[in-house]
């Protein structure tokens, strides 16, 4: 769940689970980008623009342990024809804890048409036919 905050940010929180271990008892660190992409990804509804991560850059700063809640906090830097430009960080102990992961991102603007040349025919069908829209949206975000 992410909310919109002052500009173009958002804040969420994710609680790491036993599932996200990569070390024993730490999270995995591309779970922990995961977290950020998708924190990154929600400021582009903000914009009403459809894009897809272009480049990821993430700094793993203190290990996560499993059960941490990682509160992150995004915004968009920078807008440039196609390319958006954002930062995240994500801190554990609360939302002024110290800084666990950040990442810079660059997100291009695609056509919805990216998604229809070249995601699987069943699974757009899926999606498409599912009469919530909201629902329908979010399922071109992770989709299990
Ligand atoms: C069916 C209904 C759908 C409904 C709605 C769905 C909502 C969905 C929400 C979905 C959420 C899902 C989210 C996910 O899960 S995203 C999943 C992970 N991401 C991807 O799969 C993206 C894969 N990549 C591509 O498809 C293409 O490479 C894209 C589309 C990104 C660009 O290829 P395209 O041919 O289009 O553009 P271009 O090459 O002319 O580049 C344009 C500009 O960008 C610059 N550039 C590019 N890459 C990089 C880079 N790595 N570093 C630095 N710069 C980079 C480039 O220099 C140029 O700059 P400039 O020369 O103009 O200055």
């Amino acid at each position: 769940m992410a909310r919109a905050g002052e500009g173009v940010s958002v804040t969420a929180e994710f609680t790491v689970q036993p599932a996200h271990q990569g070390a024993p008892g730490l999270a995995h660190g591309g779970v922990l980008a995961t977290a950020l992409d998708e924190t990154l990804g929600s400021l582009n509804w903000l914009l009403r623009t459809i894009a897809v991560t272009g480049r990821l850059e993430t700094d793993f700063v203190r290990p996560v342990p499993v059960d941490t809640v990682l509160h992150l906090d995004a915004r968009i830097t920078a807008v440039h024809g196609r390319k958006i430009y954002s930062t995240a960080t994500g801190r554990i102990g609360g939302p002024e804890g110290p800084v666990a992961v950040r990442a810079d991102a660059l997100f291009i603007e695609v056509k919805v048409d990216h998604f229809i040349d070249n995601g699987r025919p069943a699974e757009i069908q899926a999606a498409m036919s599912d009469p919530d829209q909201v629902r329908r949206a979010r399922a071109f975000e992770v989709n299990p």
